[in-house]
């Protein structure tokens, strides 16, 4: 028997490489009851590959131990499950054509006979109301119609339930990436709690503030190796950022305070205000950063849409004068084309102005995609490798470079930082700026407060209106939280 001090699971030498990048180069890394291991680094550092060999789904080189017990030879996921073992991955492993309850069925096949569906039902809405109280998901919801934050608090509580094996190592890979802070909040809170009733839980956040406030224990990966291993409370974010490689500014402080003074032009979109609620209307002017708050799902990416949808038509209400670009925030769904490679994502918004008479001029759209991968840090070998291969932080970069190379003068941006390591969402930051003052204008959808302070101005929503404007030096987290939260009178 395994004594208390023993890891759940330990990995010794692991080695994991796809064709000719090595992924992982020897990592030692062991996961003890009772803590939460906080696991940052940068885009392609090897952390997602490092929780796919934890959760079985990739055979290894090196040594793994379960319960002291050297497993490597015959690790799989059926192994890891049996041993609890569970992994939330950054690419969501729901299936989109079933509801919620047979999702939970997947998982526990356990749950079978006369009235499994019931049973299914109450075992991931009991945890779903444990981990997120007030979550407004039915079990008969088919998980392909949820938005993205509903499907990703599906797969959180899945990985938590359990009917016949135990969940003692739950791995979770970006999972507030679509959430808002209060869900994020929730969650976090979920995770204290599992921790300190025994239970194991590695999490990979690009976000430091999560990592530092529910982390036990830091390890920082870098180019496939584990480089440091220390006690969260020994790091701030400065120095964490330190330890990733990184040059930590602080987040905004490019950002002036001052407002701006608006442009007496006429606006680049505009959009009318909603005569049943009230509130003002939406503008943004050449050169402007237009920043979308509230919580998570209250209609901001849907604004997104219909001006995308509202460019170039005479659209009842909506004005939008020039090109539009969008970064999805749903790269899975709406974002990147899997089949085609890093390459022909990038440049597929440019293509008209590489045409040479009826064909595309093919060295035009290799110097781009190979300007983009330096000018944002493309982690790749070669830039006509399949978009899939590259790391989820990189395929998000892409879709960056896809828009800011376009030609579009306004870019709409459904929160599109997220799963972007530090160092890079910092130069993204910059570009966005740079861009702005050269005329560009961005509507930036995004759940982080940090973020918003680079915008010019900011438009709150709630319950799918437009309820607060706020102007760069009236902006404070409160406001934003006020306006999110307060009930309409
Ligand atoms: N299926 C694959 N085929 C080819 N290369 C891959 C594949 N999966 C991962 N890689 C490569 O392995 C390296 C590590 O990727 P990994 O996804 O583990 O990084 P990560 O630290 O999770 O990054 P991110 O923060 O962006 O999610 C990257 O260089 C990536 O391009």
């Amino acid at each position: 028997m395994a004594s208390a001090a023993t890891p759940i699971i330990s990995l010794n030498g692991v080695e994991k490489s796809f064709g000719a990048v090595r992924a992982l180069r020897g990592v030692d890394l062991a996961c003890h009851a009772g803590e939460c291991i906080g696991l940052v680094g940068h885009n392609g550092a090897g952390k997602s590959t490092l929780m796919n060999l934890l959760a079985g789904v990739f055979p290894a080189e090196g040594r793994i131990e379960v319960d002291g017990k050297d497993i490597a030879s015959r690790y799989s996921v059926a192994t890891a499950q049996a041993h609890g073992i569970r992994c939330v991955f950054q690419e969501l492993s729901l299936c989109p054509n079933l509801t919620v309850a047979e999702n939970a069925r997947i998982m526990h096949a356990s749950l079978r006979g006369f009235g499994w569906r019931k049973r299914a039902g109450k075992l991931i809405l009991d945890k779903l109301d444990e981990v997120f109280p007030g979550h407004g998901i039915s079990a008969s919801d088919i998980v392909g119609d949820l938005p993205i934050a509903r499907r990703q608090m599906v797969e959180i509580a899945r990985a938590f339930s359990v009917t016949t094996a135990p969940a003692r190592l739950v791995i979770l890979d970006e999972p507030t990436s679509s959430l808002d802070a209060h869900l994020a909040s929730q969650l976090l809170a979920y995770v204290r709690s599992f921790v300190a009733k025994g239970g194991c839980v590695v999490l990979i956040s690009h976000l430091l503030g999560e990592i530092l406030a529910a982390g036990d224990r830091v390890v920082v990966m870098k180019d496939g190796k584990v480089v440091v291993e220390r006690p969260a409370a020994d790091f701030n974010r400065t120095s964490l950022v330190a330890a990733m490689g990184s040059v930590a500014h602080d987040e905004g402080a490019n950002a002036a305070t001052a407002d701006t003074k608006r442009s007496e032009t006429e606006p680049r979109v505009r959009v009318a205000a909603d005569r049943q609620a009230g509130g003002p209307e939406l503008i943004a002017h050449q050169g402007e950063i237009v920043g979308l708050a509230g919580l998570g799902g209250q209609g901001q990416s849907e604004m997104l849409i219909r001006i995308f949808d509202a460019a170039g038509k005479n659209a009842r209400n909506v004005t939008v004068v020039g090109g539009v670009a969008l970064v999805a925030g749903d790269r899975q769904t709406d974002g990147v084309f899997p089949l085609w490679s890093i390459a022909e994502n990038i440049t597929i918004s440019s293509l008209r102005r590489m045409r040479r008479g009826p064909l595309i001029d093919g060295a035009a759209t290799e110097a781009m995609a190979e300007d983009w991968k330096q000018r944002i840090g493309i982690r790749t070998p070669d830039m006509n490798n399949p978009i899939l291969s590259l790391s989820g932080g990189n395929q998000q970069k892409a879709l960056f470079a896809r828009a800011l190379g376009s030609d579009a003068q306004t870019v709409l941006m459904d929160d599109p930082m997220r799963g972007v390591d530090i160092g890079t969402k910092q130069e993204v930051y910059g570009m966005i700026r740079a861009e702005a003052e050269a005329g560009r204008t961005f509507l930036w959808y995004t759940t982080e407060m940090d973020e918003l302070k680079h915008c010019d101005h900011v438009y709150v929503f709630r319950d799918h209106h437009i309820v607060a404007e706020l102007s760069r030096s009236e902006l404070t987290e409160e406001k934003v939280l006020h306006a999110s939260f307060a009930e309409v009178a």
